[in-house]
């Protein structure tokens, strides 16, 4: 379904007028199948956020290709219906002034502009991430984190794209809140055939969606590996950065 082709990016160093260039992406390649969950890990700094964008069509790739469906990622025709996003600051995922109905209605939206089918799809949402219909009517200021999340994840499903991109989406969440939504997206995954491409530093967490982890290094890709030996990766790197995560 997406076919990531000798990716590379870099950004200038020291601001707009700097010659200096850090290459921040190389040579990324691999690709991705249609309801698999695929993560995306490594350290701080590796280049996880920066493939989430150029993943996203937000940025472009400075060399290589990336194709959904066989077009370029880039144009907005690709994207549209087949990729959305969640990210991990989800208090500016929102417009503040939008209500919970709002702010899934401008997804479903996207799709088609009947606001008489679209209202009777919002409690069917909000029931199917785990959200009270009385959150309906309610600002994000009078949500938790969890609830929030919950509602960009609705947000995401209402475009019924068959592949969310989650860019640490969970990561400012508390630990309980944490697990309920990998279980809503698990459930989701079995049950509606979703697939995600997961970007996280959270190991346990990938391990406990993914199906596959592509591990990267530096802006490269280490290895990728299928879930079930994860504790037989190849990679020297790879190893000591599980072990050390692990224990
Ligand atoms: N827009 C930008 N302009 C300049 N440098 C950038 C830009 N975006 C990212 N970088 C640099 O690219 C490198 C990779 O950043 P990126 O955010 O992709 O890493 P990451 O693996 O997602 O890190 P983290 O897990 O800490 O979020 C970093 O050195 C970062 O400073």
């Amino acid at each position: 379904m997406l076919v990531v082709d000798r990716v590379n990016m870099s950004y200038r160093k020291g601001g707009m007028f700097s010659r200096e260039k850090q290459q921040v992406l190389k040579n990324i390649s691999f690709q991705y199948e249609q309801g698999e969950c695929l993560g995306i890990i490594g350290e701080s700094g590796c280049g996880k956020s920066t493939l989430g964008r150029l993943l996203m069509g937000i940025e472009k790739p400075e060399r290589g290709t990336i194709l959904l469906k066989g077009e370029d990622i880039g144009r907005k025709s690709a994207r549209k219906g087949r990729i959305s996003a969640v990210f991990q600051d989800y208090t500016s995922s929102i417009n503040p002034y939008f209500t919970v109905e709002q702010a899934v209605m401008e997804s479903l939206n996207m799709k088609t502009s009947s606001r008489k089918f679209n209202q009777s799809k919002v409690d069917h949402l909000l029931q199917h991430v785990g959200l009270e219909p009385s959150c309906r009517y309610k600002y994000p200021h009078e949500l938790s984190g969890g609830q929030i999340q919950r509602v960009c994840i609705a947000r995401a499903i209402a475009t019924e794209s068959p592949c969310i991109l989650l860019d640490e989406a969970i990561s400012s969440l508390d630990g309980s809140v944490q697990m309920q939504v990998l279980q809503l997206l698990k459930k989701l995954k079995e049950n509606d055939k979703l697939g995600y491409i997961f970007i996280t530093h959270d190991i346990k967490a990938a391990a406990f969606i993914c199906d596959r982890v592509m591990i990267m290094r530096s802006g490269q890709v280490e290895e990728i590996v299928n879930i079930e030996h994860l504790n037989n990766v190849q990679s020297p790197y790879a190893r000591k950065m599980l072990q050390m995560i692990i224990n």
